[in-house]
């Protein structure tokens, strides 16, 4: 009888180990087959586009020396937002006398109607010849974070000082390049008699950095007064990658279809004060302290490939070698293995999950007693696949004690997804525009992980785009609002260029048939 039960055992083992061997398999075969054909490239970039007489752009000496002066003086302009109530105002001023003298053929062009929002944000409408094509709109900020010499900078924040071929300066990435871009791009294509087919809107919000509120907001008002709706909308964000993501071979264009969400959450304790030579157990910083500790030790779960992030990778996979390129194709399979990868560091992190930042920490009044209250802020970057009700529900039962009040201050949910596919006009236009500036360049679409004016456009478009043609590579991320901001000389023109050609590439009627249900004669 006992033979007879271990051979059943033994069958009943063999049975188990080849279904798992024959699943294993399987997996793998269908994840090769997906490896092998997944073409995220196929498409439009084959396709016939309609044919255009754009003009080029080729920069002669004295053009580059004017141009370079003109965006040295627009970062030695200190627009700083310093505060939800503090601005520069009298640089504010300055820059917009300094854009009329910049810019003198968009000022005076019969064709471009400019006004001022909000004192100093301003609003360009350039009127197109066919006005049945919907205008698109391109956004950019002339605000600047705070920055200061003594944090390290190898030259003064608003110098504008030139070091080899690079120009430093607080705005040279974020966001005065696109700024000066698309307007030193129009005063050239005005210069050189071009009038658009469609129209165009351009947004220069001026507390970008404080959230937009009077800029941005109040462009969308007077948009919406007057009934306007855009084909898209494209903004600051993601910009071109060059050795940020590891394994990837070349650089890559990432175009934002979305943006975070955010949630500020302050936590709060109260207990009597009293003398510090008879102190309780635990005082209000105590148990502050432990909640703040439990949530930097308690990260929010990994959504990797719920959101915009896994579109991302599914179009890089073919520019990463084996085996991550077989991971890449099958994030179906594997993207609970590469979450544990990406979120080793900050910047990929980001992309894994909603991020918990405390922000703020503030307790204690005198050296000899025991505060009565303590406080932090909280401020987090909400994963597209979560809400602010969610992450709330999810830090209350992180710090799971009552003595803790958790109370949302302000917040909003991820942006929706814009779209990417082959009859996406933004994205599409963008793509190209890219592609014939910078062939090496692979184009994919991304997640901006953090906030741009242009999540106010939500209500006049459903096409919103986060991308700017600045190329970033390693330790050019950490520049981003932290020390020597800088941009190449080089880069800057190429940005010139690139605003120059894509108002033009807006100019087709609508975006051709994807080559493979073009039927070659
Ligand atoms: C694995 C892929 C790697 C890809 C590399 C990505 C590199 C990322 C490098 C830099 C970060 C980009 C940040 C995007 C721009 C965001 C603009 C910004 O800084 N916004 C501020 C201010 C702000 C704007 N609106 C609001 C609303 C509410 C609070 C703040 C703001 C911000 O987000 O804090
Ligand atoms: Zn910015
Ligand atoms: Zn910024």
């Amino acid at each position: 009888l006992k033979t007879k039960q271990t051979s059943q055992i033994f069958k009943f083992l063999k049975i188990i180990i080849s279904s798992l061997l024959i699943t294993v398999l399987l997996l793998f075969t269908i994840a090769a087959i997906r490896t092998l054909s997944l073409d995220v490239n196929a498409g439009l970039q084959l396709a016939h586009w309609e044919k255009t007489n754009n003009k080029s752009l080729v920069i002669d000496h004295h053009q580059r020396e004017e141009l370079l002066a003109n965006f040295k003086e627009a970062i030695r302009i200190p627009t700083v937002s310093f505060s939800n109530t503090e601005s520069n105002t009298t640089a504010l001023h300055e820059f917009d006398r300094f854009l009329r003298k910049a810019f003198p053929t968009v000022f005076s062009s019969s064709l471009v109607h400019h006004e001022l929002v909000a004192n100093y944000s301003h609003l360009f409408w350039v009127k197109g010849s066919q006005p049945e094509l919907v205008p698109y709109m391109l956004l950019a900020h002339i605000d600047v974070v705070p920055a200061s010499e003594s944090d390290g900078w190898e030259a003064p924040p608003f110098s504008a000082k030139e070091i080899d071929g690079f120009i430093y300066g607080r705005g040279t990435i974020d966001d005065k390049n696109s700024v000066m871009g698309i307007l030193q791009a129009l005063e050239y294509l005005l210069l050189k008699g071009y009038a658009p087919r469609r129209g165009f809107y351009i947004g220069l919000g001026h507390d970008e950095e404080i959230s937009g509120l009077n800029g941005a907001m109040n462009i969308v008002r007077i948009l919406k007064q007057r009934g306007v709706q855009l084909l898209f909308v494209m903004d600051e964000g993601l910009t071109i990658s060059d050795g940020i993501i590891p394994g990837l071979e070349g650089p890559a264009a990432l175009i934002g279809l979305s943006e975070k969400g955010q949630a500020v959450i302050k936590l709060s304790v109260s207990v009597a004060p009293g003398h510090s030579s008879m102190p309780p157990r635990e005082t209000s910083i105590g148990i502050l302290a432990t909640a703040v500790k439990r949530l930097e030790d308690n990260p929010m779960p990994r959504l990797f490939g719920y959101g915009p992030e896994g579109d991302t990778f599914e179009h890089l996979a073919h520019k990463f070698s084996l085996p991550l390129k077989f991971i890449m194709s099958n994030l179906w399979l594997f993207s609970p293995l590469l979450s544990r990868i990406l979120e080793r560091k900050p910047v990929s992190n980001a992309f894994v999950r909603t991020t918990t930042a405390v922000t703020f920490f503030n307790a204690g009044v005198k050296i000899n007693v025991i505060p009565s209250l303590a406080e932090a802020y909280v401020n987090l970057r909400i994963h597209s696949a979560q809400s602010v009700q969610e992450v709330l529900d999810i830090i209350k039962d992180t710090v799971g004690d009552q003595r803790v009040k958790v109370e949302l201050v302000d917040g909003f949910d991820p942006l929706p997804i814009s779209g990417a596919d082959d009859k996406a006009f933004g994205f599409q236009i963008i793509k190209k525009t890219v592609l014939d500036l910078f062939p090496t360049v692979t184009v994919a679409p991304g997640i901006c992980i953090g906030n741009t004016d242009s999540r106010h456009f939500v209500d006049l478009t459903k096409n919103i785009y986060r991308f700017s043609p600045a190329w970033f590579k390693p330790g050019d991320p950490e520049r981003f609002h932290g020390i020597n901001e800088r941009i190449s000389t080089k880069n800057y023109e190429e940005m010139i260029v690139f605003y120059f050609n894509l108002i033009q590439n807006c100019d087709i009627r609508k975006l051709p048939e994807p080559h493979s249900s073009v039927h070659e004669l």
